[in-house]
């Protein structure tokens, strides 16, 4: 990364409250993990395989779609000669794609991980290494046209016969096509098929099915499967999302994944030791989405801070020079907030990581009481993270004034991948939803005199009478208690207001549409609550630096101030906060943006995002927007020639006749 540097983002690297390398191997779990993690992506990124000049921007639908599978190809060829290790893949994949995301993604990020989930032992012998040393490629096709928030409307049928020991997997309707899985249209081979199950006679809901979609000598779709790609989407058009019917295809009865509910030869249906754990997979990917959400914020977050120090705009004081953008509070209230949010979201999606793995732990033990808590959690932190970091991109955008809109910038590329997780793997509304759910049983349950534990506990805890008086609006412990009493009086309120309801005569599915606006807010309330208090906690017990623990203290503080602010009213509603104490918060807001304001370019430089994964003129680590920007236009495809063909066949004649009119 070392270069010429723009001496405004060479100052202000130079005047860092803290050591930005003590903070990057915080970030990613010690100097080891950080060295490791640039040296695979040194291989990619110095690997000539991968043409660096190509730029999907630049390209047609059908330039990318190739052009991402040769990348692709090349990089499952190179993980094999580098003998790359399991734990090193994903910082290799995703340097080796450089924002190209190919059909062929799905494969391993949601094809493979349902193999590793839902099949027996013996199954993921036959699949597994297959699957894993992509000799198939396979897609996960659960979404129908019709159907795909209610997994449980599906529509395609595998039905068992037991004369043949075979599914009969079909598309009754046309809205049962299966619609929108990744790679499904031209690059997979296989997928895992969500069906309805029907055996004996009776309908047991979705299951999972390995099912063969092309030959494996020529790609031709197999007998009774119709295959296709459904068009250009807003941004990932390198990957080629597909439908797909099937006319009363046969597979073999042991294509059933069957880790949990099982199809006996006979037909008998042994149940699972819990029906949604058919759904295992989803609740996987939407924890990983938290990640990708700090990911993303946070790589939003970098272009526009380092650019905002590039870029000087305007006059502050008559006379003197123009200030760096980033010197206009407005601006920094616009960033700064995107980049708290970006550290809170990485903190708690290490946090998602790790309760995945000591849920899923037990529930291998048969111990399946974490089961609820991990869904309600995993769908709650996907809503949320994903719908803030969506906006925050656009802010961001926004914050880069014109260039911003420019696909220099990398910001509209990035809007609309992170939009597609705001959608993708269940819809944020519906997700936040599940977390409401849970929540209102967990009230109920409280109210009963349980003893709430985990990420719930705090709705026991906290009192519902409001402890008026000063508050210390900068401390942490402070801010903590008011989320968290923000959070419970509301969840409180939406589940009494559903009681009133169902007392007045309404039943239960009415009560919960009429209070599901109330629901959806308590939910992002206490959801919005665990983020603070995981922050909160990070940097009260982490072993850092002083300096390190004191910028993170002030992030923190910005996060919860700023949400404070903007949900002024749900913490006046019943007095916990006076309007006092809401002034107090706008105004340590304004002075954390100073206190972050010299940290700023450290703080998102810590993040340690290549050049090459950041794929944006305006945030490069050297700070030399111009010169890059004037060459990057310069690739435009209409600048190949100095008179576009279109002139001569078009514009032409027409401004000729005008003038022969003269
Ligand atoms: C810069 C770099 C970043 C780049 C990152 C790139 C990443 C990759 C990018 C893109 C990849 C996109 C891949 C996308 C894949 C997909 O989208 S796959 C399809 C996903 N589909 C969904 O998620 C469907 C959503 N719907 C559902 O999950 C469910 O049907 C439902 C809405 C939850 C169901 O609701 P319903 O109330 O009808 O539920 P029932 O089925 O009746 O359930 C009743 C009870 O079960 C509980 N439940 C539901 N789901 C689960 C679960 N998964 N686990 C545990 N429990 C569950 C539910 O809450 C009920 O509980 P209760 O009765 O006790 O209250
Ligand atoms: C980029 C991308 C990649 C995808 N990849 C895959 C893939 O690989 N495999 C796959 O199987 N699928 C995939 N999908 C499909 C995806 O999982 C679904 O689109 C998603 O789950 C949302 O379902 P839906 O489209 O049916 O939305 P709908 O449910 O139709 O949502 C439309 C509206 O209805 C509202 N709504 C629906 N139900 C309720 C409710 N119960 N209460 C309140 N409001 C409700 C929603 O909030 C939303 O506002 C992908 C989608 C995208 C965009």
């Amino acid at each position: 990364m070392a270069g010429q540097v723009n001496p405004d983002l060479g100052k202000e690297r130079e005047n860092a409250s803290f050591n930005t390398q003590k903070l990057t191997n915080f970030l990613y779990g010690g100097a080891e993990k950080v060295r490791r993690r640039r040296y695979i992506e040194s291989l990619a990124f110095s690997d000539p395989a991968y043409s660096s000049d190509e730029d999907p921007t630049f390209m047609s639908r059908e330039e990318q779609y190739s052009s991402g599978l040769k990348r692709a190809v090349t990089m499952l060829q190179r993980v094999k000669e580098l003998n790359i290790a399991e734990e090193d893949l994903d910082t290799y994949r995703s340097a080796a794609l450089q924002g190209f995301g190919p059909g062929i993604g799905l494969h391993w990020v949601a094809f493979t991980p349902t193999i590793v989930q839902q099949a027996t032992e013996e199954q993921k012998k036959k699949w597994l290494k297959p699957a894993q040393d992509v000799s198939i490629v396979g897609a996960y096709a659960q979404t129908e046209m019709g159907h795909g928030t209610f997994v449980r409307g599906l529509e395609t049928t595998a039905t068992y016969d037991p004369s043949t020991q075979e599914f009969v997997i079909n598309s009754p309707t046309l809205t049962s096509t299966k619609w929108w899985p990744g790679g499904l249209g031209k690059t997979t081979n296989y997928a895992t098929v969500m069906a309805q199950l029907y055996t004996q006679g009776k309908c047991y809901g979705p299951h999972n099915f390995m099912v063969q979609l092309r030959s494996l000598e020529d790609h031709q779709p197999c007998p009774g499967v119709t295959l296709g790609d459904i068009g250009p989407k807003m941004e990932g058009n390198g990957n080629d999302n597909g439908f797909a019917r099937f006319d009363h295809v046969r597979i073999p009865r042991e294509n059933m994944l069957m880790k949990f509910a099982r199809v006996e030869p006979d037909g008998t249906y042994v149940q699972p030791p819990s029906s949604k754990l058919a759904y295992s997979n989803m609740v996987y990917l939407r924890g990983t989405f938290v990640m990708s959400a700090a990911y993303t914020l946070a790589t939003a977050a970098t272009i526009a801070v380092r650019y905002s120090c590039v870029r000087r705009q305007s006059e502050m004081k008559p006379g003197e020079p123009e200030p760096q953008i980033l010197d206009y509070q407005t601006q920094q209230y616009k960033l700064f907030p995107q980049l708290a949010a970006a550290y809170a979201f990485w903190f708690a999606a290490q946090f998602m990581t790790q309760q995945h793995g000591t849920i899923t732990g037990s529930m291998e033990k048969g111990d399946m009481s974490g089961l609820a808590e991990l869904h309600a959690l995993s769908a709650g932190l996907k809503s949320y993270t994903t719908a803030v970091m969506s906006g925050g991109i656009d802010v961001c955008r926004m914050a880069c004034g014109g260039h911003g809109y420019s696909h220099a910038s990398g910001l509209p590329a990035l809007f609309g991948l992170g939009a597609s997780l705001c959608t993708a793997e269940g819809e944020n509304t519906v997700m936040m939803l599940q977390t409401a759910r849970y929540l209102v049983k967990c009230f109920v349950q409280s109210q009963g005199g349980k003893t709430l534990t985990g990420t719930v506990a705090y709705l026991s805890a906290v009192q519902p009478s409001p402890v008026a008086g000063n508050k210390n609006m900068s401390d942490l412990g402070t801010l903590v208690a008011a989320f968290q009493h923000r959070a419970a009086r509301m969840v409180r309120h939406a589940a009494m207001q559903m009681q009133n309801e169902m007392q007045k005569g309404k039943a239960r599915a009415d009560a919960w549409n009429s209070c599901s606006v109330l629901l959806i807010k308590a939910a992002e309330a206490h959801v919005h609550s665990f983020v603070v208090r995981n922050f909160a906690e990070t940097v009260q017990t982490v072993e850092v630096d002083e300096s390190i623990r004191a910028v993170l203290t002030s992030l923190c503080q910005l996060y919860s101030l700023y949400g404070i602010t903007e949900h002024a009213g749900d913490f006046l509603m019943d007095g916990y906060l006076t309007g006092g104490d809401i002034d107090a918060a706008s105004s340590h807001v304004s002075a954390m943006l100073a206190r972050v304001r010299p940290d700023a370019v450290a703080l998102v430089d810590a993040f340690d995002f290549h050049d090459k994964t950041l794929r944006s003129v305006l945030g490069r680590y050297d700070g030399r927007v111009y010169e890059h920007l004037y060459e990057w236009a310069k690739k435009s495809p209409l600048n190949k020639s100095e008179v576009h063909e279109s002139y001569n066949k078009y514009l032409q004649p027409f401004l000729k006749s005008n003038r022969a009119k003269l």
